[in-house]
């Protein structure tokens, strides 16, 4: 438990979170919080509740992942414009995709995410998806279900040992993805423009550029955020330049790579398989092409749906948020440049 003590404030900071997943680390931990007053507030079906809650709120917990939060609930220039006393948000995530940063800058508002809480378990999940496809294990419990009349070797895998796996963005996860890589004896490789090579080489990867990985890869494997510089960055042109029989894999999130020429490179045989936690459309209607192709493994943005990880994330966000509205400032702001602005604002909060 972190050290939440502080002396009562003369009135209570406003705390909101919407009734969308329920942790009680979270709860308890803020509850515990002297001066700080927690609201939880209906997402769905009493938008003029909620929005009155939001309108008076000091913070603000926000769902990373945008299929469980309604719309009008992201953080952006329009909500902000209703929520004058809005100093902080967190995300309850590694990702913010719910929360326009540069909005929320330009407010003056402080936004910090969650990397880190969540690793372990997307890591994890990375490869439960990567084995799955290569050793073909879906399709295996299908036919053992469904068919009759099959033979073992139908249902020939591939070893990862000795394969190269690339790692397009090497933070929290791909760091983790890399340790693990190592264990199974593969080759690791990474793209991570925001890194400098000795960073890459100490998280356990060989620095390349986008283009080298996909042309080395026999797996590649998404772990960056989804944003202006990654939007559309594994497009038809890229599957077309990864490596016969590479296996595709996404744990970060949809729109990142695009899916009808996903669907293309695995019909068309030049992809061995896909492994896909994350989609454009979250769920993915029933009839996506992709969940049609049995060369591919699909789970939905659970890949950090774990019990230890959501304590993880819930503990971190409390703790986050409690630091800054006693005006401290927090670990993993987001937007560091706007926190002189944001620590004046909490400062000069009235009742
Ligand atoms: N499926 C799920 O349940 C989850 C998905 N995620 C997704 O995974 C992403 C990564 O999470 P973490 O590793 O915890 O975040 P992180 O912030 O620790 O790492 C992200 C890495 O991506 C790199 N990067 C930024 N732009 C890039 C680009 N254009 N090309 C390549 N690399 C780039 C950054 O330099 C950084 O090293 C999150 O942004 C989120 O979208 C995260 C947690 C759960
Ligand atoms: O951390 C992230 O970016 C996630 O996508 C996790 O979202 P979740 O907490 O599982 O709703």
């Amino acid at each position: 438990m972190p050290d939440i003590g502080s002396p009562p404030q003369d009135f209570p900071k406003r705390l909101c979170r919407l009734d969308l997943w329920l942790n009680p680390v979270f709860d308890q931990l803020i509850g515990a919080a002297p001066g700080i007053g927690l609201s939880v507030l209906p997402a769905r079906g009493d938008d003029a509740r909620t929005l009155a809650g939001l309108k008076t709120a000091h913070a603000y917990h926000v769902s990373a992942a945008k299929d469980e939060l309604p719309p009008q609930w992201f953080v952006n220039a329009a909500l902000i414009a209703q929520c004058p006393d809005l100093v902080c948000v967190s995300s309850g995530g590694a990702g913010y995709d719910t929360v326009d940063v540069p909005a929320c800058t330009a407010a003056g508002i402080a936004v910090v995410n969650q990397a880190g809480g969540n690793a372990a378990s997307v890591a994890e999940h990375t490869y439960a998806l990567l084995l799955a496809v290569k050793r073909r294990v879906v399709e295996s419990h299908q036919r053992l279900r469904h068919d009759t009349g099959f033979s073992r070797e139908d249902l020939m895998g591939h070893e990862i040992h000795g394969t190269v796996i690339g790692l397009v963005g090497i933070g929290q996860i791909g760091s983790r993805v890399a340790r693990i890589a190592q264990g199974f004896g593969m080759r690791v490789i990474a793209h991570d423009p925001l890194l400098d090579a000795d960073t890459i080489r100490q998280r356990g990867a060989e620095p390349v550029s986008l283009a080298d990985l996909l042309a080395q890869s026999d797996v590649v494997s998404l772990h960056c955020p989804l944003d202006a510089s990654t939007r559309g960055l594994i497009d038809a042109r890229a599957f077309a330049a990864m490596k016969p029989g590479a296996v595709f894999l996404s744990t970060a999130r949809g729109g990142i790579h695009d899916e009808a020429a996903l669907y293309d490179a695995l019909h068309g045989g030049h992809l061995r398989g896909a492994g896909l936690d994350v989609w454009q459309q979250e769920p993915p209607p029933r009839d996506a092409p992709l969940l049609g192709l049995p060369n591919v493994v699909a789970t939905f943005h659970t890949a950090g749906v774990t019990h230890e990880a959501r304590r993880n994330v819930a503990q971190s966000s409390a703790t986050q948020l409690i630091a800054m509205l006693r005006g401290e400032r927090p670990p993993q702001l987001v937007n560091p440049e706007v926190w002189p602005i944001a620590a004046a604002r909490i400062a000069a909060l009235k009742p």
